[in-house]
């Protein structure tokens, strides 16, 4: 079984995800400064740690930008219990996607878990032995599981050998990696309510795909807004662009936030 409890952001935090899709450490650090304030996490993907590498997470963690160990970073057996602490800075999101033999894979996450991650993401698509490899790998770390991209439409699906509602395929998949020991998963918003109800409360569920009212879908598919995601039951929301394009970012990422904190409490989750 992964790592962790179902997500529930430090205190004062909104379930937010900024994601720092930075072409360079620089942008990366100035983003981090402007969004930190206004998020439970910060998402490093591929752009950023193919550039930079684990150094990001360092630089990142000096500037007080990022929660690291002393901190309490990491799954929470490991470091406060919801409602404990205190804010603090954001907690590390490491969106790799590791996709490969589950040998490759396994190596891949006990690398990556020296950096002390919360959340480490696989593909799915990867299979039920390469989850159960990259669990076992990082016991510390929680697998967050991709079910189906959300720049995917039901076209492009059916292009890919999956024909079929968008919904059937990430059902399968996410019974698949709950079956592998996943508690972690990643689907759009579309599809929380459907894997809420198949899975239980038990799940923690990310959602990406996630476009405040009136900003461009870009190349998402299925996409809701902050409040929707919520609303229907998703634990951290992803969201990118639509604030690291912005010209004020910190304002971007405070709007987001407190879009979702104004559908919170007991009715709203
Ligand atoms: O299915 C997935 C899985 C991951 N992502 C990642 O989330 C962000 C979304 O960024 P936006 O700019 O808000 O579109 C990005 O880093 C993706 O790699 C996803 O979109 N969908």
């Amino acid at each position: 079984m992964s790592a962790g409890r179902r997500f529930t952001p430090r205190a004062g935090r909104a379930p937010l995800a900024v994601a720092l899709d930075a072409p360079d450490g620089a942008t990366a650090l100035r983003w981090a400064a402007a969004v930190a304030p206004h998020t439970a996490v910060l998402k490093i993907g591929l752009e950023l740690f193919y550039r930079e590498g684990p150094a990001i997470v360092t630089a990142l963690r000096a500037a007080g930008l990022l929660a690291g160990p002393a901190d309490g970073a990491g799954p929470a057996e490991l470091g406060t219990a919801p409602g404990e602490a205190a804010g603090g800075p954001p907690e590390l999101f490491l969106d790799l996607k590791l996709h490969d033999i589950p040998a490759t894979v396994a190596g891949g996450m006990r690398s990556v878990a020296t950096l002390q991650p919360r959340f480490v993401t696989v593909h799915a698509a990867g299979g039920a032995a390469m989850i159960r490899a990259a669990i076992a790998a990082a016991p510390t770390v929680e697998v967050a599981v991709v079910t189906v991209l959300t720049s995917l439409d039901a076209a492009a699906l059916a292009a890919v050998g999956l024909a079929g509602p968008p919904q059937d395929a990430v059902r399968r998949l996410a019974v698949l990696a709950v079956e592998a020991g996943a508690r972690t998963l990643v689907c759009s918003p579309r599809e929380v309510r459907m894997v809420r109800s198949e899975l239980g409360s038990n799940v923690t569920l990310i959602t990406p795909g996630v476009r405040p009212e009136g900003s461009e879908a870009a190349d998402q598919a299925r996409i809701a807004t902050p409040r929707e995601a919520l609303e229907a039951g998703a634990d951290l929301v992803v969201v990118g662009r639509p604030i690291t394009r912005a010209t004020d970012l910190g304002g971007a990422a405070k709007m987001v936030a407190d879009s979702i904190s104004a559908g919170q409490g007991p009715a709203a989750r």
